[in-house]
């Protein structure tokens, strides 16, 4: 049903074929979870053409609507003669539609150029309580774009704008407004409103455990019933909603069937998306296009909390002591570290090989991550889980290149800017010190406790902090209320002799 074959004219043995078509009408959302964005991915994922009208931009992300520019009514006049005059559209989706000439216009463009069906998402209030349509639209919405509508699908404070502010609690409250039969007086007041379907979103009705929406077909109400999902991630849920219905619709299937296939799409992207993290704000982006995942599309995620305790070894330490590296790496991992690093500055290739293999033994025993000071061909040819590079090193994106997606790759930062070009680089962690003055590393300039905010602050990646970090002033550290600082980093003579 989805693809339609014709003859093609003068090419023998061949078929032109096209795909149904939604036309949406909506304003874009420079986060891509709702608007033009969210109705392109979704009628992508229901296998079904979109082309999109743009009636305003909108600057937004995931804490909400920071500027609304309305495109000029001639301007979208223009864009819906060129698409509806070319392009063979079945439906037609609309969202935002910020003023009452761009209703105008589109109402004049439906009748000129008919389609197979109207899906009306009245969006007046972004998710984030941010208006998006000036009052004069209400009435435009009302008298002239309603009546053209197949399906209206408010949520509950539209449903309840376009009947006249009447507030909407309770699914009863819901069946006695749409009900004309119930309500004469009210079915009167709102014919234009309640010309044919109805779909109410209740996703925020009070007190709810399901996500309950309610659609009334002119004749009968279905209580559609779907689990509420625990997720920030509902952000362009109407939007989706609304345009994967006219997607079904736009394939030939029926109106309830069209709402019943929308719902349980949105619902199974939320599911999928439960855990993403987009953005910072309190209101998250979905995955529209879940079912393509099967495509391995990303690095695996280095897993910040192997960072917390972060041992490195130290040559001068060991011989000290007497133990080779692989004992000591034995003695940091009893002693709790989650992390290794062999930091082996004078060791000749062979010996750095030999010790590799022998601590990967032990890490992998463990499940604790094994990391090489600098060598890069040493990582490489042993398969140990990554390297530390500094500034001096390897640029991180060549080594990342070298390495593939897979390894774990630290940077060590100094600055804003080099915390900055780390996470750019694709680094997965960031070692920012000496933090206090060490004897570890001759010469090394000691960042202190503001530069170990800056580069946090800096950076989305995790930080271990490193350089003369003891019992005396791991508080100090801790103090700082960092949220990326994920770890301290000692070296192995002290993990071993309990700090
Ligand atoms: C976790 C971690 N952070 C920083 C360093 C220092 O690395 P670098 O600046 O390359 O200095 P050397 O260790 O190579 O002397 C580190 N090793 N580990
Ligand atoms: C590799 C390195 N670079 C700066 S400090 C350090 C090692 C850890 O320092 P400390 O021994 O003071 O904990
Ligand atoms: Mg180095």
């Amino acid at each position: 049903m989805a693809e339609v074959r014709t003859a093609a004219a003068g090419t023998p043995g061949r078929g032109y074929w096209r795909l149904p078509h939604v036309l949406t009408v909506a304003g874009s959302d420079s986060g891509a979870g709702a608007g033009i964005q969210a109705d392109i991915k979704a009628c992508g994922a229901a296998g079904v053409y979109c082309s999109s009208v743009i009636t305003a931009l909108t600057a937004q992300n995931t804490i909400g609507v920071q500027r609304v520019c309305s495109i000029d009514e001639n301007m979208v006049a223009e864009q819906l003669r060129s698409v509806l005059s070319d392009m063979q559209v079945d439906v037609v989706k609309t969202g935002m539609l910020p003023s009452a000439g761009v209703i105008k216009v589109l109402c004049q463009n439906i009748k000129e150029f008919p389609v197979r069906a109207v899906v009306v998402d009245p969006v007046m209030v972004s998710t984030s309580g941010d208006l998006l349509s000036g009052p004069t639209t209400l009435t435009g919405l009302q008298q002239e774009l309603l009546p053209l509508a197949d399906i209206v699908t408010p949520n509950l404070k539209e449903a309840s704008a376009l009947l006249g502010g009447i507030s909407l609690n309770t699914i009863d409250d819901i069946v006695l407004l749409l009900n004309p039969y119930m309500n004469m007086e009210l079915a009167l007041a709102n014919m234009y409103t309640w010309y044919r379907n109805v779909l109410v979103k209740g996703g925020d009705l009070p007190n709810s455990l399901d996500a309950i929406d309610i659609f009334y077909d002119g004749e009968n109400f279905h209580e559609l019933y779907g689990p509420r999902r625990m997720t920030r991630n509902t952000h362009g849920t109407g939007c989706t909603l609304a345009s994967y219905i006219a997607a079904e619709l736009a394939k030939g299937f029926s109106m309830l069937q069209a709402v019943q296939e929308a719902k349980t799409f949105v619902d199974s992207a939320l599911l999928h998306s439960q855990d993403l993290m987009i953005g910072k704000g309190p209101q998250g982006p979905f995955h529209h296009l879940f079912r393509q995942q099967s495509i391995p599309s990303q690095k695996p995620r280095f897993d910040a909390k192997h960072l917390l305790l972060y041992a490195v070894t130290d040559s001068a330490m060991n011989r000290k002591w007497g133990r080779s590296i692989s004992e000591a790496v034995e003695a940091s991992i009893e002693g709790g570290a989650t992390i290794v690093q062999l930091r082996e500055k004078e060791a000749e290739a062979g010996e750095f090989v030999e010790a590799t293999m022998e601590c990967l033994d032990i890490c992998r025993t463990s499940g604790v991550p094994l990391l090489i000071n600098d060598r890069i061909d040493i990582a490489l040819a042993c398969d140990a889980d990554g390297v530390h590079l500094g500034q001096t090193d390897m640029p991180a994106g060549l080594a990342r290149k070298i390495l593939g997606p897979s390894k774990i790759i630290g940077v060590s930062c100094k600055t804003a800017e080099q915390a900055q070009k780390a996470w750019a680089d694709g680094a997965d962690y960031i070692g920012c010190g000496g933090v206090f003055p060490t004897t570890t590393k001759q010469d090394n300039l000691t960042v202190g406790l503001e530069g170990l905010r800056t580069v946090c602050l800096a950076s989305q990646l995790p930080v271990v902090a490193i350089g003369g970090i003891n019992s005396g002033n791991v508080q100090s550290v801790m103090q700082l209320g960092l949220a990326n600082l994920k770890g301290l980093l000692l070296c192995l003579g002290f993990l071993t002799r309990s700090v």
